[in-house]
């Protein structure tokens, strides 16, 4: 299950993060890479740690709890800090799957990686190439998406960004533990709740929607670890 969310941050956001990024200090993206995918990651990230990496997060987690679309889709339960990083012409990141846990900066503590989100900082005309490609049972499904804009998938999919060909792609990447580890289960949970939001449009007052809503608290209730 892929899912666009747009608009997470502003277009001031965005100004503001290149603003910051224009001023800070890159290093290799290796660094935090598992062992294969090191082998394949060709990029630039700002450090972990970094007061700039801080801000900047701080602002797309206020963007995501802003955002019905991401609570509905990914059920967070704890929110990896956002990371940053950039493709200078001829950087790409090979086919690899993300770590499946990962230590959060700065606490004793680790997160299970449920879902992987790209949030996308260049517009997608200022630079060629540089697609997020994801590999899942229907094909491969190839993104670029406007600034601002996030696309959260299953972190389990194989996927890799293609070689920047022209320009400078930028944007935040980090990982979600969802409350429902399935993600079959939470695409179905999802659907639900569309159709229930659309039912609540086209019928307002239908007494569908208290048994629909009841079914859909009763489902996450059972699969649910909050
Ligand atoms: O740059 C991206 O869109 C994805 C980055 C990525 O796959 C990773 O850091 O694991
Ligand atoms: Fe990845």
């Amino acid at each position: 299950m892929m899912v666009h969310i747009p608009q997470v941050l502003t277009p001031e956001q965005v100004s503001r993060c290149r603003e910051v990024f224009a001023q800070a200090k890159w290093e290799d993206g290796r660094g935090t890479a598992g062992h294969q995918s090191a082998q394949v990651k060709r990029n630039l990230q700002l450090p972990e740690d970094s007061p700039e990496a801080r801000e900047l997060g701080d602002l797309v987690l206020r963007g995501l709890e802003r955002s019905p679309l991401f609570i509905s889709s990914v059920l967070p339960q704890r929110v990896f800090p956002p990371l940053f990083n950039r493709y200078d012409t001829r950087m790409a990141f090979g086919s690899h799957v993300d770590n499946a846990i990962r230590p959060i900066p700065g606490t004793a503590e680790r997160l299970r990686t449920d879902v992987s989100a790209t949030l996308f900082l260049s517009e997608p005309d200022s630079y060629d190439g540089g697609e997020l490609v994801v590999e899942d049972t229907y094909g491969s499904h190839s993104v670029k998406l406007p600034a601002g804009d996030l696309i959260v998938y299953p972190a389990s999919s194989l996927h890799h960004v293609t070689p920047v060909t022209r320009g400078v792609r930028l944007a935040s990447f980090f990982w979600v533990q969802s409350m429902v580890r399935d993600v079959s289960q939470r695409a179905l949970l999802f659907d639900l709740d569309m159709a229930i939001v659309r039912l609540n449009q086209e019928v307002p007052q239908s007494p569908s929607l208290v048994m629909l809503t009841g079914v859909y608290h009763n489902l996450l209730r059972q699969w649910a670890t909050p």
